[in-house]
């Protein structure tokens, strides 16, 4: 048996899907060596804390989060992607089909993953990624004082050179939690003067790759400030 919706019950279906219509969603990827924090910024951004405990990432692990920026609303679609070689490799084509943004992480207390960057950045330009695409330098642990292997003198001079705006900051400490928001917002900011509607560039993925990614969708209040990218 067919049902009616009232008057009222309509409107409020029509407005909902209105607004979900003209919701931009934004793919943003999170890159670098294994163990360097993504996960752990990915969840404090969604999530608002440092996670209990994380494991190595399997291929990838979507966090969402949904801004209001100027009275429009969109979504961040952020893919929290494995650094071990052995657990992204079947993946790496889908992190780079329709993504707006790249976020590069290395480890402050681990040169290594700094010296690491240009490969992350040649795999980038290997899947044609667009020159406009905003990329952003994330310098993670900064609350490991007394490890630090990376100086921002060093990592500054990186990220001017790839035209980056560069973030140092710790997933982990409380009081870093606005530079995390900073990150994100940043690019946020930048995705949203795009003019053009980005709901079609939606990422596609399989049966198999979901079967393989934890989805997780957390929808938090606007907060933190932003700011404008350096570069
Ligand atoms: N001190 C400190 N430790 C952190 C921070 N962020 C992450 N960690 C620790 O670093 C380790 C790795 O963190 P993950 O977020 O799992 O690293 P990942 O980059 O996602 O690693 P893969 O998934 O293997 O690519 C964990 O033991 C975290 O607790 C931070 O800001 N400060
Ligand atoms: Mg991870």
């Amino acid at each position: 048996m067919e049902t009616e919706n009232t008057t009222s019950e309509v409107s409020e279906l029509e407005s909902t899907f209105s607004v979900e219509k003209q919701k931009r969603i934004f793919k943003i990827i999170v890159i670098g060596d294994s163990n360097v924090g993504k996960t752990c910024l990915t969840f404090r951004f969604c999530g608002g804390k440092f996670p209990d405990k994380t494991e190595a990432t399997i291929g990838v692990d979507f966090r969402e989060r949904t801004l209001e920026i100027d009275t429009e609303t969109i979504k961040l679609q952020l893919w929290d992607t494995a650094g071990q070689e052995r657990f992204r490799k079947s993946m790496v084509q889908h992190y780079y089909r329709n993504v707006h943004a790249v976020v590069f992480v290395y480890d402050m207390t681990k040169l290594a993953s700094f010296e690491n960057m240009p490969a992350w950045i040649d795999e980038c330009d290997r899947h044609s990624l667009s020159a406009d695409v905003p990329r952003i330098l994330v310098g993670n642990k900064c609350d490991e004082k007394d490890k630090i292997q990376v100086s921002t003198n060093l990592a500054q001079k990186f990220a001017d050179m790839h035209c980056m705006p560069l973030f140092e900051t710790s997933a982990k400490d409380d009081s870093e939690a606005d530079n995390v928001e900073a990150i994100f917002m940043t690019l946020a900011h930048k995705l949203k003067a795009h003019k053009q509607m980005m709901n079609k560039a939606l990422p596609r993925y399989n049966s198999t790759d979901m079967k393989r990614a934890k989805v997780i969708s957390i929808g938090r209040e606007k907060s933190g400030s932003s700011s404008d990218c350096a570069c």
